[in-house]
């Protein structure tokens, strides 16, 4: 049997979907000698196609190594990383560049939006860049979708916090990636836009059929989720299908309990 290496203990998708983004044996490691520090050991995941995954796990267990690793921002020190069918470990730089802008959309935790653009230029700017033409209809329904019909003329310092979350959550979506990846996207709001936010995600993925992929350290936020992939010491030790935000929180107490008598 073969099976056992290509399907995770935890973190496959049971071949009940499409598979949108793939981890095997994917191992990153940090320097060298007695510094060396191993952050991804092995993980073997595999992220659902129209899905909402968040990943979650003690502060330096490797959730932003492996979201990293995945979006290929980060090379990998052994493994394999897919993207949908395309081996992206091994790719040249340049090859890399431009399957990031064309297949993936990013959503940080500092919004990285430009001051001088109002907020459709913003949205628009990385197709700009990719000299795309984004497709209006599709445009005004993601511009719909996060609530932002009314600001669109505005600059970032005209917005609140949330309002410019938002528009980098449509600046993600607008070029319809395969996949977004989101490392705390929500960390530096209050509860009520973070909230709003999250929403908007949820709906992107529920309406807009897109796969999400967000770090983040919050229950709450997890419970946006469809799944919850937990990682302790660069492995991946558990998961969650349909999360609350209760279940996960006693599962974060049973992992600290476990880590204090191990
Ligand atoms: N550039 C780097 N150089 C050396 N070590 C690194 C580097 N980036 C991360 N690490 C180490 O790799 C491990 C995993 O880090 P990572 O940032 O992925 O964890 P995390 O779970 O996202 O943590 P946090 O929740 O605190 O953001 C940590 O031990 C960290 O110190």
């Amino acid at each position: 049997m073969t099976t056992a290496v290509t399907s995770p203990t935890y973190g496959g998708t049971g071949g009940r979907t499409a598979v949108a983004a793939r981890a095997r044996q994917v191992v990153k490691a940090y320097g060298t000698g007695e510094t060396r520090v191993v952050a991804l050991d092995q993980v073997d995941v595999d992220i659902a196609q129209g899905e909402f995954t968040a990943i979650m796990g003690p502060s330096g267990s490797g959730k932003s190594t492996l979201m990293h690793c995945l979006a290929g921002l980060d090379t990998v020190t052994g493994g394999q990383i897919f993207l949908a069918d395309t081996e992206i470990t091994g790719l040249k730089d340049k090859k890399l560049t431009q399957l990031r802008r064309d297949r993936v959309g990013f959503i940080f935790q500092a919004f990285n939006l430009l001051p001088t653009l109002n907020a459709l230029e913003n949205i628009t700017l990385p197709m700009d860049i990719a000299g795309r033409r984004p497709d209006a209809g599709w445009l005004a329904r993601v511009v719909e979708t996060v609530g932002l019909s009314e600001r669109l003329k505005h600059r970032p310092g005209q917005l609140s916090g949330g309002q410019q979350q938002r528009v980098a959550v449509a600046r993600a979506l607008a070029a319809r990636p395969e996949i977004i990846f989101g490392d705390e996207p929500t960390g530096n709001l209050d509860s009520r836009a973070g909230a709003e936010i999250l929403g908007f995600l949820r709906r992107s993925v529920d309406e807009l059929g897109q796969t999400i992929v967000m770090v983040t350290h919050d229950p709450v936020a997890a419970s946006y989720a469809d799944r919850v992939l937990y990682l302790a010491d660069g492995r991946i030790v558990d998961e969650m299908t349909r999360p609350t935000a209760e279940a996960v929180l006693d599962r974060m107490k049973d992992f600290d309990a476990r880590g204090r008598t191990s």
